[in-house]
């Protein structure tokens, strides 16, 4: 009994004070860790939604984008999640009929409805931009221009969504959202890597976006932006007029005037190199001088016999005169007349870019190749064309000749692109599943999701601080094991010495 009682005395592992000491530390670790586990636990993703209207001169599509509500300060967050395209023509055609401009964006906005859970209905942005189509409109008939943005407004207001406004972008907004946008999805803009420059070409206009290496000598093409810490000075044109469309009815008006039998027949014949042999078809001269692009001419005729004669090298020429290269108020032009630096670096060349240079497979050749593959093309007969393409729209089927030619001009005797850096031009549709185009880099902007100064991030990710929560806490309940181990074998020990 006695050992027993001095046994007692001399192990320091059964004084209750010891005992309550350790059990502290334990739990005191374990409710730290639960703590921190359940504080920081990432809540089931939530999303969040925003609708912007991509109101083009050719026709409206409506994008939905899509972003888990936690992150969306983090570069790339924002995907893509649905398009719709409208159906019929864009809103600058309504201008005889406003109404029918809001009434056309029905059908998609419903779509939306279905598409954004209902509990984010009322929180979710919409947005409609107009381009280079309304900004012509404006130009023919500034109040026309006005009642389609009101029906357009009208109609958007209908839905549950947060309505945020209807406008005319400048061609300096649609270029610099353009390139946010590639750069934004590539990731490059919380990077030390190199940026994308953006090339847009859309039915009624151009843009030419990128970081340049000189001087910016027009304060028109310059656009300053700070983004996730890191200051941007970007080069940016939008060449009103020099889209695809408007500048076939520039290509087509040119030959018209300068051919005598214009004045004379009728219907009035012209013989166009930029269509394919066999193609003839009967136009209004109403179809090509309907725009603010073209001086008023008066003919004999009211209609036009327009025959393919399928020539490459000739069709080049002809698109050659749209633009104007003879003056230059700086140290370097596009064209024009206005400043251009040389270009630089790696570009994204989308939509039309995409669409017209897919089309005739020449997204991944040398130059030289593409002028090739491009002469062949554009001398095949019309009805072998039709034949091979049995799904394709005829308009666009017969304008491709033309539009191969005029992407091939515009950049390599507009904006000075050579065979050297031809490569450099990546035609691309979309990039990490979202449009390259002005839209995404629109609604990043208004929502102010890109922010000025890099977000904080926090020390480690959340996997490895749990990790590291637990092995920390495995380590301490170790060494107290151990301590446990050694203070008993002493006890035992000292017990022993005793005995
Ligand atoms: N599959 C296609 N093939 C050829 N061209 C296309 C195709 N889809 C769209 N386009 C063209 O792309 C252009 C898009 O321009 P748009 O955005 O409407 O005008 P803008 O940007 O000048 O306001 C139009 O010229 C349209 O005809
Ligand atoms: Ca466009």
């Amino acid at each position: 009994m006695d050992e027993q009682g001095e046994v007692k005395v001399k192990n320091p592992w059964h004084r209750p004070a010891f005992i309550f000491l350790a059990a502290f530390i334990i739990l005191g670790i374990v409710i730290m860790v639960a703590i921190s586990v359940v504080q920081n636990k990432p809540l089931p993703q939530k999303y969040k939604y925003g609708i912007v209207l991509d109101a083009g001169s050719s026709h409206t599509s409506v994008f939905i984008y899509e972003w888990p509500a936690e992150k969306e300060n983090n570069t790339g967050m924002v995907q893509q999640k649905h398009t719709c395209n409208v159906k019929g023509k864009g809103i600058s055609s309504y201008d005889a009929d406003p109404d029918g401009a809001g009434k056309s964006l029905q059908d998609c906005m419903v779509e939306a409805k279905q598409i954004i859970p209902a509990h984010r209905h009322t929180e979710t942005p919409v947005y409609l931009g107009a381009t280079a189509g309304m900004r012509l409109l404006k130009m023919k008939d500034e109040a026309a221009s006005e009642k389609v943005l009101t029906s357009v407004e009208h109609s958007l207001k209908t839905y549950p969504f947060s309505y945020q406004g209807a406008r005319i972008l400048s061609g300096q907004e649609e270029g610099a959202f353009g390139w946010i946008t590639v750069n934004y999805l590539s990731e490059n803009l919380n990077k030390p890597t190199g940026t994308l420059g953006a090339l847009d070409l859309g039915g009624a206009s151009t843009q030419i976006t990128f970081i340049p290496q000189q001087d910016i000598e027009s304060n028109d093409n310059s656009i300053d932006f700070r983004l996730y810490g890191n200051d941007y000075h970007l080069y940016t044109h939008s060449f009103l007029c020099y889209g695809k469309d408007q500048a076939l009815k520039i290509s087509m008006s040119k030959k018209l005037v300068s051919s005598h039998a214009a004045y004379k027949t009728d219907p009035i014949e012209l013989r166009d190199p930029c269509f394919h042999p066999g193609y003839n078809t009967t136009k209004t001269v109403q179809s090509v001088f309907n725009t603010p692009c073209i001086k008023a001419v008066n003919f004999s005729s009211g209609y036009i016999s327009h025959v393919g004669l399928g020539n490459w090298s000739q069709c080049q020429q002809s698109i050659r005169k749209v633009f104007n290269t003879s003056r230059c108020a700086y140290s370097k032009c596009s064209f024009n007349e206005v400043f251009q630096p040389s270009v630089d670096g790696q570009f994204g060349a989308f939509s039309a870019f995409f669409f017209v240079m897919n089309f005739l497979n020449l997204t991944s050749d040398s130059l030289a190749t593409t002028k090739q593959k491009l002469a062949t093309y554009c001398s095949t007969p019309w009805g072998k064309i039709v034949k091979n393409h049995p799904g394709t729209k005829e308009k666009y089927l017969s304008e491709y000749c033309f539009s191969g030619t005029y992407i091939l001009t515009l950049l390599e005797d507009g904006y000075n692109f050579t065979s050297e850096n031809w490569k450099d031009i990546h035609f691309i549709k979309k990039i990490r599943d979202s449009d390259a185009g002005w839209t995404l880099g629109y609604m990043l902007n208004l929502t102010n999701m890109i922010p000025a100064e890099a977000p904080d991030t926090p020390l480690m990710p959340y996997g490895g601080y749990v990790t590291f929560m637990i092995l920390f806490t495995l380590f301490i309940l170790v060494l107290l094991l151990l301590a446990y181990l050694y203070f008993r074998q002493s006890s035992r020990k000292a017990q022993k010495g005793i005995i």
